[in-house]
């Protein structure tokens, strides 16, 4: 898989990758690095005009609903390719629709937005199809080490490459404030480009029979500087006490940062939520679906602890589903709150009335302050 994850790199950097398949080779430049000069590189390389792949969640923004996840909108006229416009129709915050005619998906378009979700960069990108002409040009480019060439069948399958065989790195004892015998454990995803780490609290032969379970997904902005626009630091804290009081358990620190979108594109999502979106609507926006989190890895991790009944603390139904689908016996459910304030009232609303998070007793319970 050594290609894909190249090819990930090179994406991230901006650069456009080629994605060989039966069906045709194509060039895919991310939407995130579109300019004027690099829409011209691509169509003067490809000697084809490109069209842009889209997510289902933005073409449903786009007044252009499909059932497959991605979709091809044409750029036939040349005007159309303009930078600005092909922005403003993969991210843009005013959707007036789009006349662009919707065709559906090859299998290395999908890939293309499969390597972009994993790239944690916006999923759009323009793919061209290599014309019989440009072929030679194509090919020496790649030959050169200019262009990087990637199977899409590996490239469609790079989140399932992270899962299964993970490397348990290093580990320490490191002592925390609500939970003083605590053992950090790092493991590394198989194609090297994600860590997470388990936090084992109190002593494994103590536990009771059901392991008292935090899934924490990262989150800078609360973790670490206690952001009063969520609720994450404080739960990950109470999440420690807890454990501790229940007689020690198992914490996993996901780097799921964004609800899976990753950093860049949760700054992306709050400035949208600035503007009155809600969190959900936000990401919705960006091209992502409302939760792109996958748990393959925490369940993976649990295996490697030999942790297979456990009681999970989250207010979360879709985290109760992933263990369970996954195999660990889930006994029991605890609830996990922050506090709730004026700032993170809105978002904690959004989870609870549109997302199915259990939050009904604490909104129930609060009182906005009111603005006279
Ligand atoms: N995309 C996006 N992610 C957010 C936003 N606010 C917080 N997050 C992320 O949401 C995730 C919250 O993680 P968790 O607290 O583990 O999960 P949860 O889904 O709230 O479920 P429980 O806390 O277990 O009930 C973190 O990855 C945060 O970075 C937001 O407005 N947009
Ligand atoms: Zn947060």
């Amino acid at each position: 898989m050594h290609q894909v994850e190249r090819a990930i790199f090179d994406i991230r950097r901006g650069l456009p990758i080629l994605l060989r398949d039966e069906e045709q080779d194509i060039l895919v430049q991310p939407i995130e690095s579109v300019d004027d000069g690099t829409l011209e590189r691509l169509v003067a390389t490809a000697g084809e005009a490109p069209g842009l792949v889209l997510s289902r969640h933005r073409l449903a923004l786009l007044g252009q609903p499909i059932e497959a996840e991605t979709a091809r909108l044409s750029l036939d006229k040349p005007s159309s390719l303009d930078a600005r416009h092909l922005g403003e129709l993969a991210f843009g915050v005013d959707v007036p629709g789009t006349t662009h005619p919707v065709v559906s998906a090859s299998r290395a378009d999908h890939a293309a937005l499969t390597l972009m979700r994993r790239a944690l960069l916006i999923p759009a990108a323009l793919t061209a199809r290599v014309a019989s002409g440009s072929r030679a040009l194509v090919e020496s480019l790649v030959e050169r080490g200019e262009l990087l060439a990637v199977e899409a069948a590996k490239a469609e399958r790079c989140f399932e490459a992270a899962s299964g065989l993970l490397k348990r790195v290093s580990e320490a004892r490191i002592p925390l404030a609500e939970a003083a015998q605590s053992r950090f454990i790092l493991f590394r995803e198989p194609d090297g480009l994600r860590e997470h780490v388990a936090i084992v609290i109190g002593e494994p032969a103590d536990w009771r029979e059901a392991v008292p379970l935090r899934l924490h997904s990262a989150c800078l902005t609360g973790d670490l500087f206690g952001s009063l626009r969520c609720d994450c630091g404080e739960q990950l804290r109470n999440a420690v006490a807890d454990i501790e009081a229940m007689g020690g358990g198992v914490l996993l620190y996901l780097a799921q940062e964004g609800r899976g979108i990753g950093l860049a594109n949760k700054l992306r999502a709050y400035s949208l939520q600035d503007e009155g979106l809600d969190t959900l609507d936000a990401d919705q926006i960006l091209g992502f679906g409302e939760d792109e989190r996958r748990y393959g890895v925490a369940v993976d991790m649990l295996a490697a602890l030999e942790v297979r009944r456990v009681q999970l603390l989250t207010n979360n139904p879709i985290k109760i589903t992933a263990l369970i689908e996954g195999g660990i016996e889930v006994t029991d459910r605890q609830a996990l709150y922050g506090r709730l304030t004026e700032q993170n009232y809105r978002y904690l609303n959004a989870k609870a009335k549109r997302a199915g998070h259990m939050l009904e007793a604490v909104l129930e319970n609060y009182e906005r302050p009111s603005r006279d």
